[in-house]
């Protein structure tokens, strides 16, 4: 209720103040009237269409939006105004471009009610967790900016005096592509490294999410970047396959699942362009005798439950040492079952509603198999009805707790997407190394344990770029996010990034004469 007030209170202001396009800032009466697409410093209205959307507010079903999806036109006018904007900030120091960014992430910050609100609003996870979100934002335009100023080449000496030296180029026009569970952040972790480095983008959200990123273009143009830095277009696969078929698009970056990630790299291979792949997982969360009992279990609860179950890296295999399994189970289900659900937007919410009813239909399918295929539900696993009516066409469930599982099942296999945990109990290290590795995904892991060389000894040994010891998804901006196998490749995060969207040229400089083999 208190935050209720609280953004009814806001959106008024915010009107007054802010382009923002909201008639109002709570659930059950938000809708977008601007246009959708962002071009050259400026929301439009798409010069061609490949289609219409409908964007939801998953809390109460509601259209929220009904948008354009770009053609071919757009996008080709989108990377134009891209490639135009490209050659004036490319040659910007990286103290200039630094600076605009930190003013970026000063808005974001300042903005941070106002922007995890919307987003709370068109994805459905709790307001608690969306400030995480956007505090996560900010921070990655301001490490970025930090980096800017210090990209820098090499000099090496040759004999006779000659020498050569590397400058870190930007690679051109990037396009980032998102899925919809992070609709701000994947747009801020895309396009913050891309604009340190010097490059242009043109962003596609998922069409489930299309509205918070307006907020991020209107965002870098008030900080001062050139028009048409960062553009925005609207749609699904159609729009999406323009964009990475375009000739003058250097990159792809995209966030999304194994098999469009496939898709897109088939694509960009016909035009030899570089991608960065964040894709799915089914990842492991290993949980010794000897740990932190209070800890495994918030942790666990950290690893399956954030954003409704709909996370990439979530540790939805839980592996557990027999000797405890009892207690840490009881654990578990107690906890779950006390995770209030509901709207949103209300302050003491921690689980909202799913993406999409078709999602929701999704993951209680995976629930009901599982049951059918010998797992017991210990909690959760059907659809929750909020007492509000207003709530009452939302696509709300309660988080599910699977015991008597095996690693053969498909709720152990398949990436569910939901907030669904599987517990599986184990005895040996050798025996948990070998089963959490059983998968095609390699995104993350993670382990608990109180002695420190097994800890190690076991984050060695699990095939995952993101691997947490006694934590589970916690996401600072310097430290590199990526997958191993099917998860993808490629880095978001942190130092080595920056080689991700720049370039290196050689320059051999000849202080002699030339010697000639004619
Ligand atoms: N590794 C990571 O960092 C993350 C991975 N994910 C993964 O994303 C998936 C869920 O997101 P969804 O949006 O459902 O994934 P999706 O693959 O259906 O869509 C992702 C994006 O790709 C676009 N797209 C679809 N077909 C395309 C094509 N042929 N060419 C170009 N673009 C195309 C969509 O419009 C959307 O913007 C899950 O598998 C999840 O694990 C989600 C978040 C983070």
């Amino acid at each position: 209720m208190l935050l209720r007030a609280r953004s009814a209170a806001l959106a008024p202001l915010l009107r007054t103040l802010r382009p923002v396009p909201v008639a109002a800032m709570s659930t059950g009466t938000f809708v977008v009237s601007q246009p959708l697409n962002y071009r050259g410093g400026a929301r439009v209205e798409p010069a061609d269409a490949s289609g219409t959307e409908k964007a939801f507010e998953p809390a109460t079903g509601r259209v929220i939006a009904t948008f354009t999806c770009s053609g071919e036109k757009e996008v080709n006018l989108a990377v134009a105004d891209a490639k135009a904007a490209f050659k004036i900030w490319r040659q910007k120091s990286g103290m200039e471009r630094c600076r605009i960014l930190l003013e970026a992430a000063r808005i974001i910050r300042e903005r941070k009610d106002e922007i995890a609100t919307v987003e709370t609003i068109n994805n459905g996870k709790s307001i608690f967790e969306a400030r995480w979100d956007i505090d996560t934002s900010w921070q990655c335009l301001e490490y970025y900016a930090g980096l800017a100023g210090s990209m820098a080449g090499e000099h090496i000496q040759l004999p006779g005096g000659s020498f050569g030296y590397t400058r870190r180029e930007p690679l051109g026009v990037c396009v980032g592509i998102g899925a919809w569970n992070y609709p701000f952040q994947i747009a801020c972790w895309k396009s913050a490294p891309a604009l340190a480095c010097g490059n242009a983008m043109v962003f596609k959200p998922s069409p489930f999410t299309p509205v918070s990123v307006l907020l991020l273009a209107e965002i870098y143009t008030e900080a001062g970047v050139p028009p048409g830095l960062f553009n925005v277009v609207q749609g699904g696969a159609a729009t999406g396959q323009f964009l990475c078929q375009h000739p003058d698009v250097a990159k792809v970056s995209f966030t999304g699942s194994v098999p469009t990630g496939s898709k897109i790299m088939e694509t960009a291979a016909k035009g030899i362009k570089s991608v960065t792949l964040e894709l799915g997982g089914k990842s492991p969360l290993i949980i010794f005798s000897d740990c932190d009992m209070e800890n495994a279990v918030k942790g666990a609860l950290m690893a399956n439950f954030l954003t409704q179950g709909e996370v990439c890296c979530n540790g939805t295999r839980v592996f557990v040492q027999k000797e405890i399994l009892d207690e840490f189970t009881r654990e578990v289900v107690k906890r779950t079952e006390k995770i209030k659900i509901g709207d949103p937007l209300l302050e003491d919410t921690r689980m909202g509603p799913l993406i999409n009813r078709p999602h929701l239909q999704r993951v209680l399918g995976f629930v009901k198999l599982a049951k059918e295929q010998g797992a017991k539900v210990l909690c959760g696993g059907d659809v929750h009805v909020p007492e509000d009516p207003k709530l009452k066409d939302g696509y709300y469930m309660r988080p599910c707790v699977l015991t008597n599982c095996r690693d053969d099942m498909t709720c152990v296999k398949e990436e569910i997407f939901g907030p669904v945990m599987s517990i599986l109990p184990f005895d040996t290290e050798a025996e948990v190394l070998e089963r959490a590795n059983d998968t095609t995904f390699g995104l993350a892991a993670g382990v608990f344990t109180r002695d420190i060389q097994r800890a190690h000894r076991v984050v060695a040994e699990l095939q995952a770029g993101m691997c947490f010891i006694n934590n589970y998804n916690v996401s600072p901006v310097e430290l590199p996010f990526g997958g191993y196998k099917k998860s993808g490749f490629g880095r978001e995060n942190g130092r080595v990034t920056v080689e991700y969207y720049s370039q290196l040229k050689t320059v051999c400089v000849e202080m002699g004469d030339v010697e000639s083999a004619f």
